[in-house]
């Protein structure tokens, strides 16, 4: 079991807020030095095709401006990959992506998708980049991800929040489960094993339960919540109830 649970702190609705009125402020880059001055491990940002919150401009900033880790979420696409070898992020999850939709739905078909994927994985890993992939917890697409030489894959917990979120508590407990078997698969194939997608505090403490996992990635939800208490505090409870979540594994 890794000790710590590292959370990596997702700006992009940051931007989206700043994009609605397509002003400088909110700042994501700003933002992003309030989420590590308050205890954030790293940052995550999805540079969309679309670019309908983070921008090209604001991945430079961050490259330039931030002393933690940019794990630089991106389609495996020709453009995106350009972009990721020249700018060099410390990682890169490579995402589906689909332009209709309103949110990440589902995990990478690194199965179906192999010969647009294994390329990008190749390239980003020899250009010293820590690539994962984001993927449900499919005992094939780990295999896949492992195939690949992926080192790290970012298990999809949306399924899982979902099912939280409408009170389907049968359905929460097989998601909850199939991410568990998942952790354990994907820590057996000797890949690193991070989680994300609509976590919040009860969630991510639950999650952090589980052993295998070394890093979280949140965005929606902080951003959501620092409108109340504000981000640092946000962050602050956040980095607390995952520390509760590994407490109870090390007890
Ligand atoms: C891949 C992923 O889960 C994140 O990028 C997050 O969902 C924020 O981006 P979107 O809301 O644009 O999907
Ligand atoms: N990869 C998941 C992520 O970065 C954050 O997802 P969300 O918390 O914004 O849903």
């Amino acid at each position: 079991m890794t000790d710590i649970i590292r959370l990596g702190v997702n700006i992009d609705h940051v931007a989206t807020v700043r994009n609605a009125r397509d002003a400088l402020h909110p700042d994501p880059v700003a933002i992003a030095k309030l989420a590590i001055e308050a205890g954030a491990d790293g940052i995550t940002a999805h540079l969309r095709e679309d670019r309908r919150h983070i921008r090209d401009e604001d991945v430079e900033r961050l490259m330039a401006e931030i002393d933690r880790p940019l794990n630089l979420e991106m389609a495996a696409t020709d453009e995106m990959l350009a972009i990721a070898l020249r700018l060099k992020p410390h990682a890169a999850c490579i995402v589906p992506e689909k332009r209709e939709e309103r949110t990440t739905e589902g995990g990478l078909d690194v199965v179906g998708q192999k010969a647009q994927v294994a390329p990008v994985v190749k390239e980003l890993v020899a250009a010293g980049i820590r690539v994962s992939l984001f993927v449900e917890p499919h005992d094939e697409a780990l295999e896949q991800a492992a195939l690949m030489d992926a080192p790290v894959v970012e298990l999809h917990t949306g399924s899982w929040c979902e099912a939280l979120a409408s009170g389907e508590t049968e359905r929460a407990k097989r998601e909850l489960d199939r991410l568990a078997a998942g952790a354990i698969r994907a820590a057996k194939l000797g890949l690193e094993v991070h989680a994300g997608h609509g976590l919040d505090y009860d969630s991510a403490e639950t999650i952090s339960r589980l052993p295998e996992l070394a890093e979280l990635n949140i965005g929606h939800y902080l951003v959501g919540e620092a409108l109340a208490v504000g981000f640092p505090e946000t962050i602050r409870l956040m980095k607390a109830a995952m520390a509760r979540g590994r407490r109870r594994v090390a007890a």
